[in-house]
């Protein structure tokens, strides 16, 4: 992004289940003005999920498609699913001068900070591993391999937490929708 700063880019970061899908659904709501990047994803949808709403739900050929044709801003693999941002959706909310969330994992994040290097990068912690895995358990659509995996997983997303803008600890929900709110509108 220029500097004369056409547009927010925010990165939204942290490990799975810590809340960053209720987080950024509070921020929605209440801004109007911010805009969420709908990912692609060869993962199933869970129950309740809509395609085009939480995800677009590619196989792994039409993924592997879209990186060929370069229509990924960034993807990764993430528990043996692909996961990436579609590229124009979001250059064209750039280009108009909106803000829009990217919610996404580590690997993505830094792809994301070599080609933005402007936008604005937020990690997003548990209260305690323990509160992490009774929350992925709680929402009840992992197994129990997944959630062993989601959790290592997350221990290696909390070592990099440095390498962000800021970070968050999601315990109090609205004290830390009031610190993602500082932070993307800090005149306000
Ligand atoms: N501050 C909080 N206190 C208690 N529970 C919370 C809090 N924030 C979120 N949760 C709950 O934790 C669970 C996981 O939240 P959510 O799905 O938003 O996580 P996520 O980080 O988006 O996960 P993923 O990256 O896997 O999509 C949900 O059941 C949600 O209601
Ligand atoms: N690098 C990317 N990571 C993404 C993207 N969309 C979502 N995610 C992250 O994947 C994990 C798992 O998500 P889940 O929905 O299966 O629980 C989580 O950390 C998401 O933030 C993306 O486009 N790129």
């Amino acid at each position: 992004m220029p500097a004369n700063q056409l547009g927010k880019l925010i990165v939204i970061t942290g490990p799975s289940g810590v809340g960053k899908g209720t987080l950024v659904n509070f921020l929605l709501q209440r801004h109007p003005q911010l805009k969420l990047s709908i990912s692609a994803t060869t993962r199933q949808p869970r129950p309740g999920e809509v395609e085009g709403v939480n995800y677009f739900f590619l196989n792994k050929k039409d993924f592997e498609t879209a990186i060929l044709n370069q229509e990924l801003l960034e993807w990764a693999e993430y528990a043996g699913n692909y996961y990436g941002t579609p590229k124009a959706g979001v250059i064209e909310e750039i280009k108009q001068g909106n803000y829009i969330i990217l919610e996404i994992e580590l690997a993505g994040a830094r792809s994301v900070a070599d080609l933005f290097p402007e936008a604005l990068r937020i990690f997003i912690l548990p209260p305690s591993i323990e509160e992490l895995e009774q929350r992925i358990r709680n929402r009840g659509t992992n197994t129990e391999e997944s959630i062993a995996n989601r959790l290592e997983i997350a221990q290696k997303e909390i070592a990099a937490r440095d390498e962000f803008d800021l970070q968050i600890v999601n315990d109090d929900l609205e004290q830390a929708i009031a610190l993602l709110e500082a932070a993307i509108f800090p005149s306000s």
